[in-house]
């Protein structure tokens, strides 16, 4: 496996030397003749996976991954099969084994039936990117915070244009991180910079080692298009089009889920971060430690901090202690948890033979947020 190496390395490889974890070394011992890919694209019908900075190739997945919903015996869950990100086993053009992954990121997925979608696996680091323009908006940063957060993931929060608010208002930068002190109580590290400038993004070196995975998120013209080819050296992002027209042979393709940076980290591009919606398994307490530990404060256990007398957080709130946003983003963020893990629940409680499973959510779920 050593000539390949340096290949699988670029894609985001943990391991600079022999693989530590033991879980990995076993299955690598078990399949000698497989080699380590990852997956860059996933499909219906198999997975696109790369060994290195070349063109990821098709290859099938395991047959018990292909049973169609409905053929309940023998299904294996969505989440125990591969998705971006993942370390899979390859051997004669089919997936033999995943390797167990160290973080997974999910969302919520609208729709008639509620589902939990796998969005990227193996990520160390979630940029969350959010311009200081009139875009700016802590509330959305909080959201994403609660997604990546139990991911197994960790999250940087980037604010991009510094240099345009500085240039407007002297004291925007400021003005800015005042508005994230919540967010940075939490322990979430805040990064204010020029995207366009490479020496600024000096300050994202800590994330950005040989090895280690990163995604960028963010709305639409928060700068990730800027990050990421300030981060490459190069104009990559909108090239798109030129490659296209020069044909097959070059497989820089327009579209790339794995991208080698020059300081050896891997970033995974995949449009599935766009839209996040909670899953119903976030801990909003965990995000809001400050209103958590208001709330301890109040009058009644099983106090919802909207009209109950003796409410330490609307306390807190009139003397101007917790911000009234922060606030109001809790109590969205937290019945939109509710929401989906009503669904969850209601989900789980349906299949006859997770029954019992459901019904403990449910339990959890009452104690935790009142009959639902
Ligand atoms: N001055 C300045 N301009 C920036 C900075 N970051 C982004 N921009 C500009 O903001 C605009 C939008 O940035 P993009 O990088 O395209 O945003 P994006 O997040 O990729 O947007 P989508 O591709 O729509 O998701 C571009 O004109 C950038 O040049 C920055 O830090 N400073
Ligand atoms: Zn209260």
């Amino acid at each position: 496996m050593t000539e390949d190496l340096a290949g699988l390395r670029a894609i985001g490889w943990p391991y600079p030397g022999p693989v530590t974890d033991p879980q990995w070394a076993a299955l690598l011992a078990a399949h000698p003749l497989a080699r380590p890919a990852r997956v860059t694209e996933q499909h219906r019908s198999g997975y696109v996976v790369a060994e290195g900075v070349e063109a990821g190739v098709a290859v099938e997945s395991p047959p018990d991954w292909q049973r169609p919903p409905g053929y309940r015996k023998g299904m294996v869950p969505a989440e125990q099969r591969a998705a971006v990100g993942d370390w899979v086993l390859v051997e004669a053009g089919k997936i033999v084994a995943l390797l167990p992954r160290h973080s997974a990121i999910k969302r919520g997925a609208a729709g008639e039936h509620y589902k939990q979608q796998l969005i990227a696996a193996n990520i160390d680091t979630v940029f969350v990117v959010c311009g200081l323009d009139a875009d700016f908006n802590p509330r959305r940063i909080e959201r994403y915070l609660l997604l990546v957060q139990g991911s197994g993931a960790g999250a940087v929060v980037v604010l991009t244009k510094a240099d345009q608010a500085a240039a407007g208002n002297p004291d925007a930068i400021a003005e800015a991180l005042a508005a994230l002190a919540g967010t940075a109580a939490q322990g979430a590290a805040v990064v204010a910079l020029n995207a366009r400038d490479r020496d600024d993004l000096g300050a994202l070196a800590p994330w950005l080692q040989p090895g280690r995975s990163i995604v960028l998120v963010g709305s639409s013209g928060a700068g990730k298009s800027t990050l990421t080819n300030t981060l490459l050296g190069v104009e990559r992002m909108k090239t798109g089009a030129v490659r296209d027209s020069d044909a097959r042979g070059r497989h820089t393709t327009t579209h790339r889920a794995l991208i080698p940076l020059p300081s050896g980290a891997c970033l995974i591009d995949t449009p599935g971060m766009r839209e996040l919606k909670p899953t119903g398994e976030e801990d909003v307490a965990e995000n809001f430690s400050d209103i958590e530990a208001l709330a301890e404060q109040c009058r009644f256990r099983d106090c919802k901090h909207e009209r109950e007398p003796g409410c330490a957080v609307r306390a807190a709130l009139e003397a101007g202690t917790l911000d009234g946003e922060r606030y109001a983003n809790f109590l969205k963020l937290r019945d939109e948890v509710a929401g989906a893990a009503g669904k969850l629940a209601n989900r789980m409680a349906q299949k006859s033979d997770e029954k019992v499973q459901g019904k403990a959510l449910h339990k959890r779920l009452d104690e935790k947020y009142g009959r639902h």
